[in-house]
């Protein structure tokens, strides 16, 4: 229809805004797959940026928390690994339920080599490792009691995770920019609902400490 004609002719401020941000994402994100196959430009840095994959996903840190929360002797490392359960859980949730609402490829230049993936791992907006070294790192800054430089440590990791995604060319940048901006808002969610034995009393009493 004409009135469709003139939408098409006349494309709104925030679309062309959102196309050329597309357009950028999508050129500097195969620009920076430096790492996206052994001959690429990096690719003998390859290995080192799978070691950061292993290190952000989600099995280590799940089997990782469960193992904690098994030898935890004491109600508070136990609240605090309780915690952190639920913020991992919640993270796979939100972001399995965003990659299969959103649905968009990964880039071309990507190999999919990754362990462990679930089907909407197909998809790559946003990114769980992103979401995942950004909620872990906030949580680990708020809850654990660490030297200066250790603090720093994982803020670096958080970083450089979020990075690896984008030089092993799993991700465009996008993804991981929103990945790091909803693992932050994560973070805000499971300290607002923080779960502890006055409000979840059941939760704590299937799990003492032996
Ligand atoms: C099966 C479990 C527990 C986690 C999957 C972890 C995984 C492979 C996420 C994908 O991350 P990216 O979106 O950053 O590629």
């Amino acid at each position: 229809s004409p009135d469709e004609a003139r939408m098409d002719l006349n494309p709104s401020f925030l679309g062309i805004a959102l196309r050329s941000l597309l357009a950028i994402d999508l050129w500097l994100s195969k620009k920076l797959g430096v790492c996206a196959a052994e001959g690429a430009a990096w690719g003998s840095v390859r290995p080192l940026m799978m070691l950061l994959e292993v290190s952000g996903h989600g099995i280590p840190w799940l089997l990782g928390t469960l193992y904690c929360l098994a030898r935890s002797d004491s109600w508070a490392g136990r609240e605090v690994l309780m915690n952190l359960l639920f913020t991992l859980l919640l993270d796979l949730l939100l972001v399995a339920v965003i990659k299969g609402l959103v649905r968009r490829r990964r880039p071309a230049h990507n190999q999919m080599d990754m362990f462990f993936t679930l089907s909407v791992d197909r998809y790559s907006f946003p990114s769980g490792h992103a979401t995942r070294a950004a909620l872990v790192s906030r949580f680990i800054l708020n809850h654990l009691v660490l030297a200066i430089p250790l603090r720093v440590l994982a803020v670096l990791w958080a970083l450089v995770v979020g990075l690896s995604r984008v030089l092993l060319g799993r991700h465009n940048v996008t993804d991981v920019a929103f990945g790091f901006l909803l693992g932050y808002l994560q973070y805000s969610i499971v300290d607002y609902c923080w779960l502890s034995p006055h409000n979840a009393p059941v939760l704590f009493a299937l799990w003492s400490p032996p």
